[in-house]
C-alpha cells in the first residue's frame, strides 16, 4: 500500500527520560542524541529546559552540537516556557495541552482558554522563526467537536504540525485511523502520532496513523517511556520495513539499531528484552524441525525481515527434542560431513532422546555428528 512520506521524531531524550529508569547523564544524553543522529532520524525531541538546571544544559549542548538531526524541546503552552526553550537554541518547539476532562479538570481551562493560550505561544514561536507543534494531550479521550475546532484553529494560526497524543494507550488501530483521517480534513499542516503501549497497540497504532496520513511518528529506543512506554524505534521500523525495505534502507543506518538498544539497555541498567523486535536474544532463534528444514532450503520461509539488514544474526538450535533429520543432516553437510540417511536418522533419536533430559548446544550435537562420520572408514566420511 502507498503510503505518504514519514519521518521519526525520536522521543528518548524526552518521553524516554520520563520512564522509571531513564535518569540519563549529560554524557549519555549526548552519546544517545549523536547515535540517534547517526542512525538518521530526523528530529530529536528533549525535555523541557525548565524542568531542572540538568535539563537546560542537555539541551542547550545538544542544540550547539550541530547534528543533522532538528532538536526540538517539549513544552506547556505557556510564554515563559517558549522563551526559555528558544534561549537554549532550539529548532522547534512541541506545545502540548490536555483536552481530555481527565486532564481539563487537572489544568482547569475550557476549550477556549486552550485554544487562546495556545494561539498566542503559536505565535511567539513563529514570530522567532521556528517550527512549532501543537498536541492535544490525551487525544483519544477528547471530545471530536473540540478536538477538530481547536486543530483547524492552530492549523490557521500557522502552526507547523499538530499531534495526536494516544497519552494513556488507549486507542485502536481502526480508531487511530478514523481520527487521523478526520484531522487530515480540517488541518493543511503536517499530523503527528504518539502512542502509548498500555494495551500493545503502540506499533499498529502508529502504522494506522501514517497509513491514514500522519507525517510525523513519535519513537524512543527499546520504547522506553512512562509507564510501559511508547511506540519502540525498532518494532516500527521493522513494521514499516515490510511496507517499503528500499526506502528505509536508503532512509536510516538499519544496522546501526542493536547498538542504539544495548546502548539504552546498558544506560538503563536493563538488558534488552529476550523477544524484542529484531535485536531481542531469540528475535532470530529458529528450533521446531519444520522450521528449521524450511529455513535450510530458503529463510523467508520463517523471516520477514532478514536479520542482516538490521544488524543481526540467526541462530539454528539444532539439539532440542523437537529438532529433525533435515536439520541434523545439514548440519553434518555444514561441518565438511556425509553421514547416510540411517546414520542421520538414528542420530536425530539419539538427539531427541538426550535432549528430553535438557537441550544440547550446537557443539555437543557436533561432537554426536563428528564422532558417529569417524565410526566410518575415513574415505566413507569424507566425499
Ligand atoms: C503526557 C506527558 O508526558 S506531558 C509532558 C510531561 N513532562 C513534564 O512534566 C516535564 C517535567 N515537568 C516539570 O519539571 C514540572 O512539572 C514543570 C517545571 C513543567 C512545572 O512544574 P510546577 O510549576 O512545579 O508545576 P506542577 O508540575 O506541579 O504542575 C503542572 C502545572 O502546569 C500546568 N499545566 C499543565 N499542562 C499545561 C499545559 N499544557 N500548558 C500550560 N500549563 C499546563 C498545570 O495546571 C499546573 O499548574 P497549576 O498548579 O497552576 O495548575
Ligand atoms: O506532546 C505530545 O504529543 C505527547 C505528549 C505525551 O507524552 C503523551 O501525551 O503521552
Ligand atoms: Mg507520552
Amino acid at each position: 500500500m502507498k503510503t505518504r512520506d514519514w519521518c521519526l521524531i525520536d522521543s528518548t531524550l524526552r518521553e524516554g527520560e520520563q520512564f522509571a529508569l531513564g535518569n540519563f547523564s549529560l554524557a549519555d544524553k549526548v552519546e544517545i542524541a549523536k547515535a540517534l543522529d547517526a542512525f538518521g532520524v530526523e528530529y530529536l525531541e528533549l525535555t523541557t529546559p525548565v524542568a531542572s538546571p540538568a535539563s537546560r544544559q542537555a539541551l542547550e549542548t545538544i542544540a550547539g552540537l550541530g547534528l543533522k538531526a532538528k532538536v526540538l524541546t517539549h513544552t506547556r503552552a505557556n510564554l515563559e516556557d517558549a522563551r526559555v526553550a528558544l534561549e537554549c537554541g532550539v529548532d522547534g518547539v512541541d506545545i502540548l495541552f490536555g483536552t481530555s476532562p481527565a486532564l481539563r479538570s487537572s489544568h482547569g481551562r475550557g476549550v477556549d482558554e486552550i485554544i487562546d493560550e495556545s494561539l498566542e505561544v503559536i505565535g511567539y514561536v513563529k514570530s522567532a522563526g521556528k517550527s512549532v507543534r501543537f498536541s492535544s494531550e490525551d487525544t483519544f479521550r477528547s471530545d471530536r467537536e473540540d478536538l477538530l475546532r481547536i486543530y483547524a484553529a492552530a492549523d490557521r494560526a500557522g502552526v507547523d504540525r499538530v499531534g495526536l497524543a494516544d497519552t494513556v494507550g488507549v486507542a485502536s488501530p481502526s480508531a487511530v485511523r478514523e481520527l487521523v483521517a478526520d484531522v487530515r480534513a480540517v488541518v493543511g499542516c503536517d499530523i503527528e502520532f504518539h502512542g502509548h503501549n498500555d494495551t500493545g497497540c503502540a506499533i499498529a497504532n502508529a502504522f494506522e496513523a501514517v497509513r491514514a496520513g500522519a507525517t510525523h511518528i513519535d519513537t524512543s529506543i527499546l520504547g522506553i517511556g512512562e509507564r510501559n512506554g511508547i511506540t519502540p524505534l525498532g518494532g516500527f521500523l521493522a513494521r514499516m520495513y515490510t511496507q517499503n525495505p528500499q526506502r528505509l534502507q536508503e532512509k536510516y543506518n538499519l544496522t546501526m539499531l542493536p547498538e542504539l538498544d544495548a546502548m539504552v539497555a546498558r544506560m538503563t541498567g536493563l538488558s534488552v528484552p529476550f523477544n524484542n523486535y529484531l535485536t531481542g536474544a531469540y528475535a532470530y532463534n529458529h528450533k521446531a524441525g519444520l522450521h528449521l528444514k524450511a529455513i535450510y532450503v530458503n529463510p523467508g520461509a520463517y523471516e520477514i525481515i532478514p536479520p542482516e539488514v538490521f544488524g543481526v544474526t540467526r541462530t539454528l538450535q539444532i539439539g532440542s527434542r523437537l529438532t529433525g533429520r533435515n536439520a541434523v543432516a545439514a548440519r553434518a553437510a555444514e561441518l565438511g560431513l556425509e553421514l547416510p540417511d540411517e546414520t542421520v536418522r538414528e542420530l536425530t533419536r539419539q538427539i531427541k532422546a538426550s535432549a528430553d533430559a535438557g537441550d544440547l548446544a550446537l557443539h555437543d550435537v557436533d561432537a554426536l555428528l563428528r564422532a558417529a562420520a569417524q565410526r566410518r572408514a575415513p574415505e566413507e566420511v569424507f566425499a
